[in-house]
């Protein structure tokens, strides 16, 4: 049986006396996926910032392999690979720049490079700038930075938007293989088939509260589609 390797503990966020997330508590362990369902603005990206240590929590505790973004800042970080949404690249560097700064900031020779930027397959574009970088392959240059050191945890913020369903598939690949690698994910997503196919375990969030979590198993019978429409309908 794998061991916890992230513990999120009575987290909570306000936002200028707004409570954007209500106390959320969770463990995830290494090998599995947690997908972050939910609408718009339920707070799925505020917990993702919080669990990579960008947004500090209002209340609450996160640790990661029982260290604390405070006790242990230089290794907490080390040990995540982060995709964050809505990324702005330097449009005029290119993709073999931009992806070199990722692996001298992180100590990763041109081999382990090469290899993650064929498995997201961008091998042929890297003497392209980002700006000329479709919203797809720009996912792709995310996800290989986020890739690249085989992180003990992977945190992924709607990763599947705008890949097209070639990408979608690989990507579901790559996430799979990771957690035979043991790594622990947890992602975001509006794709609830993805969510299907990858995840483990389920978290819906609802205008910053979790209205219904659970194994994936719980949710087989219904499909999380349903489930997602049924939980929305009986709250509005
Ligand atoms: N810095 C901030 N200041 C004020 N409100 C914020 C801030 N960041 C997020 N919010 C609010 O918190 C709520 C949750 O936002 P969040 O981005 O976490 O949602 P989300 O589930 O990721 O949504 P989406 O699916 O649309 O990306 C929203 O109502 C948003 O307006």
């Amino acid at each position: 049986m794998s061991d916890t390797i992230l513990h999120v503990e009575q987290v909570e966020k306000t936002i200028q006396g707004k409570t954007i997330l209500q106390p959320i508590s969770f463990k995830l362990k290494s090998g599995r996926a947690l997908a972050l369902c939910g609408g718009n603005g339920a707070g799925k990206s505020t917990l993702i910032r919080m669990i990579v240590g960008l947004t500090q929590t209002t209340k609450g505790e996160i640790t990661l392999n029982g260290m604390t973004k405070k006790s242990h800042k230089k290794q907490y970080v080390k040990s995540i690979g982060y995709m964050p949404d809505d990324f702005q690249f330097q449009s005029a560097v290119t993709a073999k720049e931009t992806i070199k700064f990722y692996a001298d900031l992180k100590g990763v020779d041109q081999q382990r490079i090469d290899a993650i930027i064929k498995q997201v397959g961008l091998t042929e574009h890297l003497n392209k700038s980002m700006g000329a970088f479709s919203k797809g392959m720009r996912q792709r240059m995310l996800l290989a930075q986020a890739l690249l050191t085989n992180p003990p945890l992977i945190v992924l913020d709607e990763p599947t938007n705008g890949l097209d369903p070639y990408w979608v598939k690989s990507f579901g690949n790559m996430i799979l293989d990771a957690k035979k690698r043991e790594q622990a994910v947890v992602f975001s997503t509006h794709d609830l088939h993805v969510a299907e196919e990858i995840a483990d375990d389920i978290i819906f969030l609802y205008d910053g509260k979790v209205i219904s979590s659970g194994p994936i198993e719980k949710y087989q019978k219904d499909g999380l589609y349903n489930t997602f429409q049924h939980l929305v309908l009986n709250l509005t």
